[in-house]
């Protein structure tokens, strides 16, 4: 491929503007090699866009005397280098040459010096310069500005060496070894980093520029009102999601043992990565009554005496507000889980996973460490709630929820929970990718209690 049409394939339309001064030769030679090439020299220089990114570019034209780098060629790269760097351009140079002019001897071997002072410039100005090592690449070019990259890719069976092989040979003696200086060799040798189709180079090029240059900003944090949303949505895993999709094993219990149902709370010894454990988990599709909380400290319990690690799972909207619940003690038993809780000696690790509201999620938060699904979060009543108690009706949710520090992150930057496992989507829309990351992060944090 031409210098031309590498351009032409792989900059924005229309967006090309060239930075060379002509150059104009009457030795015969040059003259020659102009006609042959289409170019005035060995390499082209200009700017362009690249997927939208403003970029300096600096081509080799292997058909000039083999890409060879002469004084004249080295000038016009100079200056574009130095261009780029004094118009913060990122830089991306593509090179196919037999390195050093042999016409011109040492007085153009020596341009590789200024060559890669001025490359070194612009990386020290905090620049990126990517190169693409087109076939073939060699001498003094690789082993200049074709090696002083922050990513280097190449074409795909490219030659790229120090030495010519036929040089080698007839300095030698002998042929030098097939398959060294090939590009997908240097890839797998780490001298390079990735082979990369002619045509396919815009693409790279610009997610490397995106990564390297683009605007370095915290990830966006979800409104907690928002959250609110999400974490009420029905198909939002919970703790059965959990147990199905989390553990590699699971055997679940039924209530307190005790003839009571446990409503509310999903009880199990379950495997996470090989880790066995004790689950004690509210079911958010079903009221958490007194039993339920005298389930989880059965639970609580069991991990205790066998020395299980515990994992606390907390989806709740609320405990149960009932007559009978109040009659069958469901203050006492938020009082009697925080304290066990609080004393266990084993491993403990509480999961906000959605909904955490008033004492019936406080109940199952005292574990030695808390983890929180991003869009999780924990607050003593529902924001609707807060907002009739301040304002008299529940205009103010949204502020509420804004204001009472609820969401994932607030509570991490409180130290209310030591890690939010990420939702790059809401859990909804993945529940496997997100019982898998939560499941991972329950057992690092068991891990490091060992
Ligand atoms: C790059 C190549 C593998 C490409 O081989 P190909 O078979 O594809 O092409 P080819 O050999 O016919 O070359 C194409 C044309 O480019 C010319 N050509 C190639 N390299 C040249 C150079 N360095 N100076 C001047 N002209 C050069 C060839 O003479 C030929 O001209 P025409 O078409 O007129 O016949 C080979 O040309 C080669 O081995 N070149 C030398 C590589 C090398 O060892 N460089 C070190 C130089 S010293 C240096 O750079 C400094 C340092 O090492 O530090």
């Amino acid at each position: 491929m031409r210098a031309e049409e590498l351009i032409e394939a792989n900059v924005d339309r229309g967006s090309w503007h060239s930075w060379d001064e002509p150059i104009a030769s009457t030795d015969p030679d040059y003259v020659k090699a102009m006609v042959k090439a289409g170019t005035d020299e060995a390499v082209v220089t200009g700017r362009a866009r690249i997927d939208g990114h403003e970029v300096a570019l600096i081509v080799s034209e292997f058909g000039f005397l083999g890409g060879s780098i002469g004084r004249a060629a080295a000038a016009r790269i100079v200056v574009a280098v130095r261009r780029a760097t004094a118009e913060r351009l990122p830089l991306i140079a593509a090179t196919a040459s037999g390195g050093t002019r042999m016409q011109e001897g040492t007085p153009a071997f020596v341009t590789m010096v200024d060559i890669s002072q001025a490359v070194v410039a612009h990386k020290a100005a905090g620049l990126p310069y990517l190169v693409y090592l087109r076939h073939p690449t060699t001498g003094g070019v690789f082993a200049s500005w074709g090696s002083l990259g922050h990513v280097t890719v190449a074409e795909p069976g490219a030659l790229i060496g120090f030495l010519g092989p036929s040089v080698y040979e007839a300095l030698h003696g002998h042929a030098f070894p097939d398959g060294v200086q090939v590009a997908e060799n240097l890839v797998a040798k780490g001298v390079i980093d990735a082979v990369v189709k002619p045509d396919q180079l815009a693409a790279v090029a610009a997610k490397a520029l995106a990564l390297l240059a683009g605007p370095v900003t915290p990830p966006a944090r979800p409104d907690p009102w928002e959250s609110i949303q999400l974490s009420r949505h029905p198909a939002r895993p919970g703790v059965r999601e959990l147990l199905r999709i989390g553990v590699d094993d699971v055997l679940p219990l039924s209530g307190t043992g005790a003839g009571e149902p446990g409503n509310g709370m999903l009880c199990a010894l379950a495997s996470f990565q090989g880790m066995p454990c004790v689950v004690v988990g509210q079911d958010r599709r079903g009221p958490l009554g007194p039993d339920g909380l005298r389930a989880a400290r059965r639970g609580m319990s069991i991990a205790q005496q066998l020395g299980r690690p515990l994992v606390c799972v907390v989806d709740t909207l609320g405990a149960e507000l009932s007559p009978q619940a109040e009659e069958r003690a469901l203050a006492g038993e938020i009082a009697r889980c925080l304290a066990d809780l609080g004393q266990l000696t084993v491993p403990s690790v509480s999961v906000l996973l959605g909904q955490g509201c008033g004492g019936g999620a406080l109940a199952l938060l005292p574990s030695r460490v808390r983890v929180a699904a991003e869009h999780a979060w924990l607050s003593p009543l529902p924001p609707e709630g807060a907002s009739v108690i301040l304002y008299g009706d529940t205009e103010r949710a949204a502020e509420m929820a804004r204001r009472q520090r609820i969401g994932a992150h607030e509570l991490l930057a409180d130290g209310v929970v030591q890690e939010v496992v990420p939702e790059p989507v809401p859990a909804h829309e993945d529940p496997d990718g997100f019982c898998r990351r939560m499941s991972a992060a329950i057992v690092t944090q068991l891990v490091r209690q060992l």
